[in-house]
Parts: structure tokens; sequence; C-alpha cells
């Protein structure tokens, strides 16, 4: 059982690479997807079947766990791992993020963030120093800088106030982390689309100095195009040897992309969620099994797909228990989509370590316009 916190490049095909992320919960394959667990929860998933799909690593969350049930609760309880049943690493994000997603009542200044909780409408603070403290009590493996997310779209004069407070707040999260062996720090570029000030962020988390980079400001409403535009440049500018996450991608072929563009790292709240309102992502693009059409059709989701629900279930028994608002409907879609994007993963790391990414993304890609599902 390794104590550090360690990543090992093991193959590159391109740009894109193949990596061991070891910590003292265990290691993280990459590319890695990984599942979101809001409030310490895969929504309608036990932690052994996310563990089942393949996923190494799962993502909690600074704002909603603060709010409900408190970091003080959860550390009195044993920390995050143990209160949720999860043994392997999990990721906090440091909840800039979701306060100007979900919160009421924001006021941005220097300090941090003060805004009111949309579950009980209470006040709150956030700041550096107190994410980094809330990721502490949660007990996470790899703790998110505290930043801000760069609105879409922001004019440059914009863009660089932000992503230059982004950085002052950067240097208080390294300096309020601390030295915890075992876990990690990841700095969090912005610079939104403007890729000079891409690189002067880059340059000043390399100076602070970080154990893995993300890229953040992106999947913020700019288009696959535009997000693949900025790729081209901005994870060549963080250091080859430390891993690249880009936060909070996406569908399947967005991940396909940014693995080409040598992301290490994705996290995405898209197969949980769309599970729940009855997408299936398959090979051959999406189902709907609301449409009618599924009712009476006996054959599996996907019959090359291995998941509890192609293996034990027709499309007009999920149609059924999606109209019927069962429980069993979120549980069996979730399930298949979590598997899908870690068998795509898997995919992806094979076609890597065998120098195939190629021919593998044009498969993905050809697969995708058969669309007969
Ligand atoms: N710090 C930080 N977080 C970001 C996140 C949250 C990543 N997911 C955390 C996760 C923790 C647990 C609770 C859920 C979130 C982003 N998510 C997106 N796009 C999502 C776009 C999207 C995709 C599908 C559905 C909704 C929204 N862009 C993001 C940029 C940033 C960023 O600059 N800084």
């Amino acid at each position: 059982m390794t104590k550090k916190f360690n990543f090992d490049v093991t193959a590159t095909d391109g740009r894109a690479r193949t990596g061991v992320i070891s910590t003292p919960r265990g290691e993280i394959r990459t590319p890695a997807f990984m599942p979101v667990g809001t409030a310490a929860t895969v929504k309608a998933m036990l932690p052994e079947s996310v563990r089942a799909t393949g996923a190494d690593i799962l993502l909690g969350n600074t704002y909603h766990l603060m709010l409900r049930p408190t970091a003080e609760r959860i550390a009195r309880l044993g920390g995050l791992h143990r209160f949720m049943n999860w043994d392997r690493p999990i990721l906090t994000d440091s909840g800039g993020f979701q306060v100007m997603s979900l919160a009421g009542l924001r006021k941005l200044t220097e300090e941090g963030v003060t805004f009111k909780s949309h579950i009980d409408g209470s006040r709150h603070a956030l700041t550096p120093e107190r994410s980094m403290e809330i990721q502490a009590l949660l007990g996470s493996d790899i703790v998110m800088a505290f930043d801000e997310c760069t609105p879409f779209p922001s004019d440059e004069a914009t863009a660089r106030r932000s992503m230059e407070l982004s950085m002052r707040w950067a240097r208080r999260s390294r300096e309020a982390f601390g030295d915890r062996p075992g876990h990690a720090l990841f700095g969090i570029q912005q610079g939104s689309v403007y890729r000079d000030q891409r690189q002067e962020s880059a340059d000043k988390l390399r100076e602070i100095g970080f154990d893995g980079y993300a890229i953040g400001g992106l999947a913020v409403g700019e288009g696959q195009a535009t997000m693949f535009e900025v790729l081209e440049y901005a994870p060549a500018m963080l250091p080859e040897d430390r891993p690249r996450y880009l936060m909070g991608v996406g569908k399947p072929d967005d991940i396909v992309g940014a693995v080409e563009r040598g992301i290490d790292m994705m996290d995405c709240v898209l197969p949980s969620r769309s599970g729940r309102t009855g997408q299936a992502f398959t090979r051959f693009g999406v189902v709907n099994i609301r449409n009618a059409r599924h009712q009476d059709d006996p054959r599996p989701l996907d019959e090359h797909c291995t998941c509890p629900a192609c293996r034990n279930y027709s499309r007009a028994y999920l149609h059924h228990v999606n109209r019927a608002q069962e429980i069993i409907a979120s549980m069996l879609l979730t399930w298949h989509n979590l598997h899908y994007f870690q068998e795509l993963m898997q995919g992806l790391r094979d076609a890597i370590a065998e120098g195939r990414l190629a021919a593998f993304v044009s498969d993905f890609h050809a697969r995708r316009a058969e669309g007969d599902i």
C-alpha cells in the first residue's frame, strides 16, 4: 500500500496517454471517468455496484455536503469514505462552481463567496481556506483548489479578472492545504477561450506547484467545437508528468475527443442524471426508453452489453418501469450508463496501450452514424 500520491504514464499514442495514479486508497487507471456522488451517494447505485461498473474513483462535493449533513458531522462519523461505504479514492470539488450554479443571493469578494443555501435559505461562506478545511474534514484523497469558474461568454477583460482572482485563490488554497502526505491538491486552470490567459494561468499554477492540474471554465455552454479548440493547446500548457483533469465532461464523443487531446481524468453527471430520465447511452447512440416504440421490444438495450440491465431485461420492461416511475428504472438505466462509460474508458485505455487509438476513434464514430437503435 503506497503512502504517497504518484502518477506514472505507461503508454502514449499521439497526445493521448495511459497512466496509473497511485493513492493510499488504491490505484486509478487513466484515462479515467469519475462518476459523481453529489450528496455522498451515486444516485440509485450501491457503492459495490459503482465499483462493479469499473470505477476506480468517485466524486464528492464541498458545496452539497457542507450544507447537509455538514462536513463536521461527516468527520465525527469517520469521514466520507466510511460514511458512504466507499473505501477507494474520492475526489471532491471545491464548491465554487456549485455555489454559482445552485445557491441563491451570492456575493463574491476577494475573500471568497457568501451565499444562501438552496436547501433552507441559511447563509454560508466559502473561502479557499474554508474549502480546504471542509475537504480535509471529508477526508477526500484528491482536493480541488477553490476557484471561480469563469462564465461563458466573457469578454477578455472580465475573463482576465476572473482568472487572476482564481490564481490568487489557488495560492491561498495551496497554503491552507499544507503538507498532507498521501493526499493531493489539484490546481484549476482558467482563462476562458483566450489562449494567452490560459498560458498565464498554467504558468501561475506551475509556479505555485500542484499534484495535478485541472482545466476549468469549459463545458459551460461554449459548445464542443470551441471546447476542442481550447483543448488543442491547453493540456500541453500543463506539466505532462502530472494528471490532467477536464472538469464536467461529458458526452461520450466529448470524452473521446478530450482523451485524444491529452486529458487523463473527467467527471460528469450525465450518465447518472440522464439515466434517471430514461436516456440510455449505447455504442450506436442514445436510446430514449420512454419512447412508445420500445413497449413491445423484447431485445435488450444493447445485445453486446454485459451490464445487469442488458443481461436480464428487455427494452419493453425498461420502458414499462420508466413510464410507471418505478425506482428500478433509475437503478437499471444508471447502472447501464455508468457501465457503458467505463467500458468506453477501458476501450480507450486498451487502444492507447496498443497504439491503435485512431482506429478505435473512427470505429467509435462510424458505429454511431449507423443509428439503428
Ligand atoms: N471547481 C470547478 N468545477 C467545475 C465543474 C464541476 C465539475 N463537476 C463537479 C461535480 C461535483 C459533485 C456534484 C456535481 C458536480 C464544471 N462542470 C462543468 N460542466 C458541467 C456541464 C454539465 C454537463 C452535464 C449536465 C450538467 C452540466 N464545467 C465545469 C467547470 C468547473 C470549474 O471551472 N471549476
